[in-house]
């Protein structure tokens, strides 16, 4: 499937599958009269995922999630916790059951149609992931459970509902960082959809 006769990989030595997998990857890269050169980089694969903004557009409404997120408190974020669309990893099944399902799992919605908008890769320099965004309308008779995640998965998530502008101001006051949401948001707010 790969289609750059400029690069070649040499070598893929896995440094760690502990949860998802760590690779480190040699390769040439072969440019039209310049001399060969070779590239090491560290690649990590935890497949690929799905992120939804629910919306109500008569209430002017969205559903955001809020958990805490280890990485992040590693790295500047005073109490860990995030505020998100509703995401998570695709299984084996394609990003449209996968965001139907997790949306179920996360804030207890039951969905019957979602729709894609953005296909991105978040991290292009070191994480292989695609994230596919969508949009869905909510309302109240689709409330079918409480949410918050899976106990299996220790998941802990809170359900939260703003208003649109509320939530869109959030980008401003630097209380959503997370940049599946901010994407999600912002593309509301160019569309109009809310
Ligand atoms: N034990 C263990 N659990 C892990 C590890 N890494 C992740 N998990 C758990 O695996 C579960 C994955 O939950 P999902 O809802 O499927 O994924 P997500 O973490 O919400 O991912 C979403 O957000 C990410 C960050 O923005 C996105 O990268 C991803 O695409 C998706 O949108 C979570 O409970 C998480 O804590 C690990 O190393 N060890
Ligand atoms: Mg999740």
């Amino acid at each position: 499937m790969r289609k750059n006769p400029e690069i070649e990989i040499t070598e893929t030595k896995l440094l760690s599958d502990n949860w998802y997998v760590l690779n480190k990857v040699t390769f040439k890269y072969k440019k039209e009269n310049q001399p060969v050169e070779s590239h090491i980089r560290e690649v990590y694969d935890r497949g690929n995922g799905a992120g939804i903004l629910l919306y109500n557009s008569s209430k002017k409404t969205v559903i955001l999630t809020r958990q805490f997120r280890l990485p992040t408190y590693l790295n500047g974020n005073k109490t860990g916790m995030m505020i998100e669309v509703c995401a998570g990893l695709l299984d084996k099944e394609n990003a449209e059951n996968a965001i139907i399902r997790e949306t179920e799992e996360e804030t207890g919605y039951r969905l019957s149609k979602v729709q894609k908008v953005i296909e991105t890769y978040m991290s292009p320099g070191s994480v292989t992931e695609i994230l596919y965004l969508f949009v869905g309308e909510y309302d109240e008779n689709m409330k079918v459970s409480e949410g918050g995640g899976l106990d299996a998965e220790q998941e802990n998530i809170e359900v939260l509902e703003f208003t649109f502008d509320e939530a869109y101001a959030m980008i401003e006051s630097g209380e959503i960082t997370d940049a599946k949401t901010i994407m999600l948001l912002q593309y509301a707010k160019i569309k109009e959809l809310i």
